[in-house]
């Protein structure tokens, strides 16, 4: 477990490194090895379940248990960046570029798409 100084956003960019490492790990000893062996398709299968789960959780109201639930999409989210070459660097500059817009803004602002 990590010092509490280090238990910030940037646990994601670890954790990122670390599932990055696993892609030459025997399957066998690495849950992310194992998964990013199995493809794609089972990769976005977990975690549209996780994500699922969490929605599950949030419906309920059960705050508590999302955040357990939150964890689990967040590193299948993460196992899905490495297998599609995403990086988190690629993603916080992409949130970083919508700071300060409004989301009613930006929707608004779309060309509409002829039917
Ligand atoms: N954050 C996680 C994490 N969250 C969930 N999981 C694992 O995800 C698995 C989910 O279990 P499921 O039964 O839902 O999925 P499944 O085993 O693929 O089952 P099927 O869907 O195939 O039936 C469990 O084995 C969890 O332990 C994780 N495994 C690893 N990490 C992180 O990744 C790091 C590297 O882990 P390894 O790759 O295993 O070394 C670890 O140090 C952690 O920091």
């Amino acid at each position: 477990m990590a010092p509490d100084s280090a238990i910030d956003a940037s646990v994601l960019d670890r954790l990122f490194d670390v599932v990055t490492s696993r892609r030459d790990t025997d399957p066998a000893i690495s849950h992310s090895a194992r998964l990013l062996s199995r493809g794609t398709r089972k990769i976005a299968q977990k975690f549209g379940e996780e994500a699922v789960e969490c929605l599950i959780e949030a419906v309920a109201g059960r705050s508590h248990e999302m955040i357990g639930e939150s964890a689990d999409v967040l590193y299948h989210l993460i196992v899905m960046w490495v297998d599609a070459g995403v990086t988190p660097a690629e993603v916080w500059a992409e949130l970083a570029r919508r700071e300060g817009t409004s989301g009613i803004e930006e929707k608004a602002s779309r060309v509409p798409v002829k039917s």
